[in-house]
């Protein structure tokens, strides 16, 4: 992963902002400098108001005096920057590596503009070197992972410091690992039907443009 092209990648999307909007704002160490980036357009005059797609985002905005909206009392956002852990030609993405997946699905799916960032790392022919994160409902992990296993898909629960990790809504997150996914839209569909599952990191038909930082340049990719 490198921090330049993450950089570069932020600061050509924070250019598609306009004066007004309601802008959704992502989670990650690639959206870091996108966040960063609007602080600093915010401290020189931009009025927008931000929706962050996690607790940590929330606090980075609210350090940045990144005015925020209840995403309850919008209809719609006008642009998301967020990252990704893969993309592919059809900007399909894997996400949730950060653990957001849930709240980042919620408002890519009520955005005009979804646009990714990225490093040139995430750039795949095939996703799923990267596990696909599947956030669960505790009572139902074990339950899900059977589940994910007739799929062929080998889940393990995600751990941090030790302890089970915890998503800003309290639940659980299995990883896993499907090998390289021929088909990410139909797996998608199976997911979306096990019951227990809350939200999986595939998204599919939400990314409106990527742009993908290698070496000094930026590559922009668009559906
Ligand atoms: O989906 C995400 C968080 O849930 C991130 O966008 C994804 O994990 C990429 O993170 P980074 O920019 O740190 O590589």
């Amino acid at each position: 992963m490198n921090e330049q092209e993450k950089k570069n990648a932020a600061l050509k999307a924070v250019t598609y902002i306009k004066e007004g909007q309601i802008i959704g704002l992502g989670t990650g160490s690639t959206a870091y400098f996108a966040i960063q980036s609007v602080g600093e357009m915010v401290k020189e005059g931009l009025t927008i108001k931000a929706i962050p797609t996690s607790e940590e985002t929330k606090k980075m905005a609210a350090a940045l005096a990144i005015p925020l909206a209840d995403i309850n009392e919008v209809t719609a956002i006008d642009i998301t920057i967020d990252g990704a852990d893969e993309f592919d030609s059809k900007l399909q993405l894997i996400k949730g590596g950060g653990g957001a997946l849930l709240r980042e699905k919620i408002v890519a799916s009520i955005t005009q503009q979804q646009i990714i960032i990225a490093d040139s790392s995430k750039q795949v022919e095939k996703l799923g070197a990267f596990k696909v994160p599947v956030e669960v409902i505790p009572f139902a992990s074990n339950a899900v992972a059977r589940k994910l296993s007739a799929l062929n898909g080998r889940a393990v629960l995600r751990n941090r410091n030790g302890q089970v990790y915890l998503t800003d809504q309290h639940n659980y997150i299995l990883d896993v690992d499907f090998g390289l996914i021929d088909d990410p839209a139909a797996l998608a569909k199976e997911l979306d039907h096990i019951t227990g599952v809350v939200e999986h990191g595939l998204f599919i038909d939400l990314a409106s443009m990527v742009i993908c930082g290698k070496g000094n340049v930026v590559t922009i990719y668009q559906r």
